[in-house]
């Protein structure tokens, strides 16, 4: 089958190792059963598509080294290929006839990453060259892999968890380098390591409470209630620490989305501009130039961030204006933090606080622009009540200093950038652990009010199976289907 072919016929190729659970055909749609066979040997490029200076192939399965060794010639007298070694070498097609010059390693199990057969072709860096190797292999009985199915498999085998199967992904598509060396972190395994120890006490409290259940009629003496409590608090608090950093984790991964708000003309699209670099939006000194809704992301020193630029905000009787001023308010909902523009040379005014009655509610920076009219301007309540910063657009004076206030607005000032940092940045992480929060809750008010420890123990059970969720152990096939589709093919 050829390398289209078999992109094409993927989805057949989805099947459980066991028999018993094979995808049920449900209202003639085949459910996809996410266990892989790794009786199969898959293969996929590990590089991008296009020209480069090279490309990797990889092949992993137990028929890896077999069908490296049918097509991969190396130079020189080797009677066998050593594991991890790379080697020179020409891959031939079944003809004999040459495809191209090329290294070629061979990865035994389990030293490897999927800790399968590992067989990897640097071939030259022609989406042609590529084609050809795949389409061989294919012929040859390889399949091609699924999205994400070299991770799925490491994570199938043991040698990685979920949570570190996610930050392959995740390092992958990091665009700043914080959210790089986080991900970074979750792959080496340090959030897992946390995880584990929240299991672990949870587990010991578990068999405190079971004990007892089993233990009955035996003479012990059952665990005060009290001490229950205090173990759930412990393991509370610490749960706590972690989710407390999930809204800078959630910025450094996801960006910030920042919405550039003001009336009419205080230089908002001056700002977009001159953070941006390049003059993206129509700059001119008449009152309602931006009608529609700008978006551009950009990294403010290292910050990945979302900038919405909008209409200025005031009353007005032109209705295309009136459409802009409506989608401006309605966008300051959605945005992590609000960047209100007022003039250094003016009072603010009716408009102005038109615009701040927008976003009242939001996260809120007072950026004072163009101070190069005038120094300084006297601000009384409500306008004193924010922080601010000043700054002129137009000629890029204290930028580093609107960043600065951004940043630690944000709270994202120091700390997040330590190497050593665990930070919780998946939505999916967040959630299990609030509801383990919330399991452990329950077990609490329940050692209060008395109940027995069979209820005592449900409780436990379900905070396990939550935390279980970061790391794997009791995530549901949808959702590990979720995970690994929304990797790359090859990786
Ligand atoms: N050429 C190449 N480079 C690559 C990869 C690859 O697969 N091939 N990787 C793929 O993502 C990344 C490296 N990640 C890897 C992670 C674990 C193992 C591995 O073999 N682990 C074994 C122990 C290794 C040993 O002891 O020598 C294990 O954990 O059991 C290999 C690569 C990035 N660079
Ligand atoms: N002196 C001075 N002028 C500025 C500064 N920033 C912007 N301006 C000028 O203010 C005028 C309005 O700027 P814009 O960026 O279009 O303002 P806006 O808030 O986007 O306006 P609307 O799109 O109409 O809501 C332009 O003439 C800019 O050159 C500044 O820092 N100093
Ligand atoms: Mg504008």
């Amino acid at each position: 089958m050829s390398y289209s072919a078999a992109v094409a016929d993927q989805d057949a190729r989805y099947y459980r190792t066991d028999p018993g659970t094979r995808p049920s055909e449900e209202n003639g749609c085949r459910v996809k059963g996410l266990i892989v066979n790794t009786e199969k040997t898959i293969i996929a490029p590990a590089t991008p598509p296009g020209e480069g200076g090279l490309a990797v192939v990889r092949l992993s399965g137990p028929s890896s080294e077999e069908l490296l060794r049918r097509f991969f010639k190396p130079s020189g007298k080797f009677p066998s290929l050593d594991s991890h070694r790379l080697y020179h070498g020409h891959l031939v097609d079944a003809n004999g006839s040459l495809i191209d010059e090329v290294m070629a390693v061979i990865m035994r199990s389990p030293r490897t990453f999927t800790r399968e057969d590992v067989a990897e072709i640097h071939c030259h860096g022609g989406p042609l060259i590529v084609q050809q190797i795949l389409d061989l292999f294919i012929d040859a009985g390889a399949i091609l892999a699924q999205p994400g199915e070299f991770t799925l498999r490491a994570f199938l085998n043991g040698r990685i968890d979920l949570a570190q199967a996610e930050a392959v992904a995740d390092l992958i598509h990091a665009r700043s380098v914080s959210a790089q060396r986080v991900a970074l972190n979750q792959l080496q395994g340090k959030l897992s390591q946390i995880i584990r120890i929240y299991h672990r006490q949870v587990v010991d409290l578990l068999a405190l409470v079971e004990a007892h259940i089993d233990f009955l009629e035996e003479d012990i003496s059952p665990p005060q209630p009290d001490v229950l409590c205090r173990s759930a608090e412990d393991i509370i608090e610490a749960i706590e620490d972690l989710i407390a950093g999930f809204n800078s984790g959630r910025m450094i991964h996801d960006g910030l989305r920042i919405l550039l708000a003001g009336k009419p003309n205080v230089g908002k699209s001056s700002l977009l501009n001159c953070l941006l670099g390049e003059s993206r939006a129509i700059v001119s000194p008449s009152a309602g130039t931006t009608r529609d809704i700008i978006e551009e992301s950009l990294l403010l020193h290292d910050l990945p961030v979302r900038l919405i630029d909008t209409a200025g905000i005031r009353h007005t009787d032109d209705s295309v204006e009136q459409e802009g001023v409506r989608r401006a308010r309605e966008k300051a909902g959605s945005a992590d933090l609000v960047l209100l523009l007022i003039n250094a040379d003016q009072h603010p005014d009716q408009d102005d606080l038109l615009a701040l009655d927008s976003c009242r509610d939001q996260k809120l920076l007072l950026v004072i622009n163009k101070q190069d009219l005038s120094p300084s301007v006297q601000l009384s309540s409500p306008w004193s009540d924010y922080p601010r910063v000043f700054i002129s657009a137009k000629y890029r004076q204290n930028i580093d200093g609107l960043i600065e206030a951004v940043r630690d607005l944000a709270g994202l000032s120091g700390g997040a950038d330590s190497s050593e940092s665990v930070m919780l940045y998946e939505r999916r992480h967040y959630q299990s652990l609030l509801q383990a929060k919330s399991c452990l809750q329950r077990f609490i008010s329940g050692c209060r009010a008395g109940f027995g420890f069979e209820l005592l123990a449900l409780d436990l059970r379900d905070t396990l199976r939550a935390i279980g969720l970061i790391t794997g152990e009791t995530t549901p096939d949808q959702v590990l289907d979720r995970i690994f589709s929304r990797f790359c093919i090859g990786k």
